[in-house]
């Protein structure tokens, strides 16, 4: 059985929970380290003031004993300060001119799930719709993202993620060694590398919100230290550049995907787009290049990962589009909710954590085994025969 997981919980609900199963037994677990993964997703600049009054940490309810996964499903909650606020929302039947009708959707924000939500469950509050479509459901990803970045980390593998742009401000590529990335990223309110471009995303985010508008960016990520051979080529499915892409394009908001160079592979030629291939005694095979983002026939060429993810702008906005009242079906202004402007930072950690699933997956395919020491049995093996090609 390979390794799962599904989440629950709305937004303004008590927790957001999720089991997740297949994961091998005896994984050290460091929680100050999964708390840490939950809070960086929490900050960036232009978050609201949602963030203030979260602090999210996971709790395990299942699958843990005396720090160790026990091979039983691991079950995690996060718990929704913000909750204690609109229990009477959530938990009372909206009365007309009850205080929690006020709080009923019923003028569908462009961008949003609202309206299609809407109509396909046929709801009528599409508080219904909104209350699960939101990107709250990210803390429960990232939660379980981060457990399976400790077991990749277990095998020496790192993850770094960071802002490219944000409306168009480019930042320059960082090339930087990865914990170094990591770390400068870390001390960000951008979580960009280049100083002078951070200071305008800054300004720019600022005065998109001051506009009551809001806006999106491109975030990358970058695995490095993975053997090669992580995915197939034999069926579709089992690519593992498809599988990350469905990931990524899974994060609310995003909108679009690039493995390595992307879509600049369409404006030059082969011969400045694949990565030739080098060998020495010391190294094995290797790439004089990086432009394929360490993949090929959706298999990992054992050199980093390096995907990146477009998100549109956040699609509340305070100074509202064109809606349709659902009840009158009169033209009016969207409803304004509470709202991030920008949420770029956040969502690069989002996606450091749904693409580090993906690869835990995978190798957890690739290695197998119903215990941490199985898996390096078989990981140690299949590098002396790579080792020996
Ligand atoms: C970290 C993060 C925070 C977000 N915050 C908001 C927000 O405050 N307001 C909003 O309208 N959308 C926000 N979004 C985006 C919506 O959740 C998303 O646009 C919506 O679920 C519709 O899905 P789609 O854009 O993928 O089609 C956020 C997304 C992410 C990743
Ligand atoms: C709660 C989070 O993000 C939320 C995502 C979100 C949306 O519509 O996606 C809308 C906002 O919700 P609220 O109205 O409660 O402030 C964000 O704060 C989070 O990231 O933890």
């Amino acid at each position: 059985m390979s390794l799962r997981y599904l989440t629950a919980g709305e937004t303004h609900g008590p927790q957001l929970t999720a089991i997740i199963e297949g994961l091998p037994s005896n994984l050290e677990l460091d929680f100050e380290e999964l708390n840490f993964q939950l809070q960086r997703r929490q900050k960036g600049h232009g978050r609201g003031r949602r963030m203030q009054i979260e602090t999210d940490t996971a709790q395990i309810v299942g699958g843990v004993r005396h720090g160790r996964t026990t091979g039983a499903p691991v079950a995690v909650v996060v718990e929704n300060k913000d909750w204690k606020h609109w229990t009477s929302v959530m938990n009372v039947e909206p009365v007309e001119g009850s205080d929690e009708t006020k709080r009923r959707v019923f003028r569908p924000r462009p961008g949003h799930a609202d309206l299609n939500g809407g109509l396909k469950y046929n709801l009528r509050d599409l508080r219904n719709v909104l209350e699960r479509s939101s990107a709250r459901e990210t803390a429960a990803r990232v939660a379980v993202g981060a457990i399976a970045r400790q077991l990749l980390g277990a095998f020496g593998v790192k993850v770094a993620g960071h802002v490219v742009s944000i409306g168009g401000v480019e930042a320059a590529a960082p090339n930087l060694p990865i914990d170094e990335l990591i770390a400068v990223t870390e001390e960000s309110p951008v979580r960009v590398a280049d100083k002078e471009a951070e200071q305008k995303m800054i300004e720019l985010i600022d005065r998109t919100k001051a506009d009551g508008d809001t806006i999106g960016g491109v975030v990358e990520c970058i695995i490095t230290g993975l053997p090669v051979g992580l995915g197939s080529h034999v069926q579709w499915d089992r690519k593992l550049d498809g599988r990350i892409a469905q990931a990524v394009v899974s994060i609310n908001a995003f909108k679009g995907v690039e493995v390595g160079i992307g879509f600049e592979a369409a404006r030059i030629p082969g011969s400045q787009v694949h990565d030739e291939i080098l060998y020495s005694e010391e190294k094995g095979f290797y790439r004089g290049s990086n432009r394929a983002g360490g993949f090929e026939g959706g298999m990992t060429t054992g050199e980093p990962i390096v995907v990146r993810g477009v998100m549109k702008p956040i699609p509340t906005l305070y100074k509202p589009l064109a809606s349709v009242d659902i009840d009158t079906k009169e033209a009016f202004t969207a409803q304004v909710e509470r709202s991030d402007a920008c949420a770029v930072p956040a969502a690069s950690v989002v996606m450091e954590h749904v693409v580090a699933w993906e690869v835990a997956k995978a190798f957890l395919e690739k290695f197998g085994g119903d215990s941490i020491e199985e898996m390096k049995a078989n990981l140690d093996s299949y590098l002396s025969q790579v080792g020996a090609y």
